[in-house]
């Protein structure tokens, strides 16, 4: 089964929201656990027992395992197959992106099952050209697994490069949704390439986005809830009619309900509850 078809059969069974696993040291010192390997796996396996069965997706961070080393990349590829065992998808954020022939070795270690480090779906950055991520993009879907494309994200500074002018006239971000939308033309239930628009931006007419341009056939990652300003409320502002592809993810937020499991799932809840009911609306 394709990722696009996973993940709208789990979104319609535990809801669209997304969790992201961000091991900042200063949530690992709050937890009581040492910014260290074994702090990291700690912090891993409670998260996983608390919330792998309840979420469509956990997103974990690549960056805060990267920063230990071999030992802290061997903890990620433990919470990957932790949380695939609870039936959750994984979400690699790991951002990657350069010239196609190096491209393909990501895809060597993030979407091809042979992988330890193989998961769901990866993020990438098509800063150096979408078509660099062809090999990518080709690899996720012979393995029937998915891509997340930065189009806008959630940072201030990433209007300078996103909100630019290409030479047809529309801008950086809107091409990007366009690519990843030729992507996933005709594809039931869902294509498996998303694209990422950050949750904190207001309104879009003055992106120079369109409502419509965020209709892709394909899963919308929201970061940006919580720490980061934006609320469950702003969704509905920025995404109008293309809400019901919009992953919601939310990271810190949940993880300082930490270290007690049962207030890690409570808050997963109530923000399970907040996503369901926006969505009624
Ligand atoms: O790709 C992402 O997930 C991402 C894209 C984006 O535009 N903004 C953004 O914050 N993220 C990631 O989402 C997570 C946000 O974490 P919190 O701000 O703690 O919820 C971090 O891991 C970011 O790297």
């Amino acid at each position: 089964m394709t990722f696009g078809a996973r993940l709208h059969n789990l979104m319609g069974e535990r809801g669209p929201l997304c969790v992201g696993v961000d091991p900042h040291p200063s949530l690992l010192s709050a937890w009581g656990l040492p910014d260290t390997a074994d702090g990291l796996e700690r912090f891993c396996r409670t998260v996983v027992t608390a919330i792998a069965s309840e979420v469509a997706v956990l997103k974990p961070q690549s960056a805060f395992f990267e920063r230990h080393g071999s030992a802290g990349i061997a903890v990620l590829e433990r919470l990957v197959a932790a949380a695939r065992e609870q039936g959750a998808l994984v979400l690699m954020d790991a951002k990657r992106g350069d010239i196609g022939s190096t491209v393909q070795a990501y895809a060597d270690a993030y979407v091809d099952p042979a992988s330890p480090l193989c998961s769901d779906a990866v993020t990438a950055s098509p800063y150096l050209g979408f078509g660099s991520l062809r090999p990518l993009l080709d690899a996720a879907a012979a393995h029937g697994n998915g891509v997340f494309v930065l189009a806008r994200t959630s940072n201030p500074e990433g209007g300078a490069v996103q909100e630019a002018r290409t030479s047809d006239g529309r801008n950086v971000a809107v091409s990007m949704l366009a690519q990843a939308a030729v992507e996933n033309a005709g594809i039931e239930p869902l294509g498996s390439v998303g694209c990422v628009v950050g949750a904190t931006l207001g309104g879009l007419g003055s992106l120079g986005i369109a409502q419509g341009d965020l209709l892709i056939n394909g899963p919308l990652l929201a970061p940006g809830i919580g720490a980061q300003g934006a609320a469950v409320s702003d969704l509905p502002r920025i995404f109008g009619a293309a809400l019901p592809l919009v992953m919601p993810s939310v990271s810190r937020e949940v993880l300082r309900a930490g270290p007690d499991g049962a207030e890690l799932r409570a808050s997963t809840f109530a923000l399970k509850a907040q996503v369901n009911e926006m969505l009624i609306e």
